[in-house]
């Protein structure tokens, strides 16, 4: 079953053209890797997944709901339509500086994604309670629930980002970059994680990566992008074949690697 379909789908933002005619679709519990140099259009393919993408042209369905380019000044972004579709996906946002000082502990962030489904005004309840407990014992925070957020580390918070998603009970989960800024064993450590919850929670997952070797081992297919269109799809040993990403990074897939020039073929990863 098709979750998620572009149809030729144009996006810009004022002059920058940021997807050129998309096509794709998505079946229901793929594990799909989105991959390409900076500005390629990766994170701007799951704002349209999102429901918050302004379309130029072409459509969008995703879990049901038809997304167009705004016709006589409607906008479906506002739509109930799309707010309905919207609580289905959950996203993981890049990973930002937080401050600090919030004042909201590991165990209220997570219950934050319960709010999508619950309305601004209803409180939890024990079922919301005991489903928070359960998503913080599935991403290994159960021990530092009552910390503050503000005082984890990146690989912490990314845990915490991923149970925050799950508490939307959503379809369809978006992770946009969410190894950024983390060491090595943090980055294998939630892309496991990842790889384990789209597993366990039957899940439709994108996960976008501006490194084509965290999706290789892990994903059902690739799609690698350039400058706003599809340059290849398929199976990540196809997709991310030699060639193609000698045409994408403009760099051979042989790159020196230490200080001598001990040579890493991209399709010789380090299981990342
Ligand atoms: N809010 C915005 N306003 C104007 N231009 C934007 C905006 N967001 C993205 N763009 C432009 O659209 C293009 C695609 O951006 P996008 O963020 O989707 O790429 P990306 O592949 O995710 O890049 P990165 O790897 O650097 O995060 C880029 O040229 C970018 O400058």
């Amino acid at each position: 079953m098709t979750v998620i379909s572009l149809r030729n789908v144009t996006v810009s933002y004022l002059e920058d053209v940021a997807l050129r005619g998309v096509s794709v679709d998505i079946g229901a519990g793929e594990m799909v890797g989105i991959v390409g140099p900076n500005g390629a259009g990766k994170t701007t393919i799951l704002t349209v997944v999102n429901g918050l993408g302004r379309l130029l042209s072409g459509e969008a369905v995703v879990l049901g709901c038809r997304m167009r380019a705004g016709r006589g000044g409607r906008d479906f972004r506002l739509s109930n339509a799309a707010r309905r579709m919207r609580t289905g996906v959950g996203y993981v946002a890049q990973g930002h500086n937080v401050d600090p000082r919030l004042p909201v502990t590991v165990r209220e962030a997570v219950m934050i994604g319960r709010y999508g489904r619950l309305g601004f005004w209803r409180r939890p309840g024990r079922a919301d309670r005991a489903l928070v407990e359960e998503l913080l014992a599935l991403v290994g925070m159960a021990r530092l629930a009552d910390r503050p957020f503000g005082h984890l580390s990146g690989g912490e918070q990314q845990r915490t980002a991923i149970a925050r998603a799950l508490a939307q009970e959503p379809r369809v989960l978006l992770l946009d970059e969410p190894t950024a800024s983390l060491d090595w064993r943090s980055r294998q450590e939630i892309l496991d994680l990842v790889a384990d919850v789209h597993r366990r929670r039957g899940l439709t997952t994108l996960l976008v990566s501006h490194d084509p070797r965290e999706t290789f081992h892990r994903c059902d297919r690739v799609l690698l992008l350039r400058r706003g269109t599809i340059f290849a799809s398929g199976p990540p040993e196809e997709a991310l074949s030699d060639d193609n990403i000698r045409e994408v990074y403009g760099i051979s897939p042989l790159c020196c690697h230490g200080h001598g020039h001990m040579e890493v073929g991209i399709t010789d990863r380090f299981g990342l």
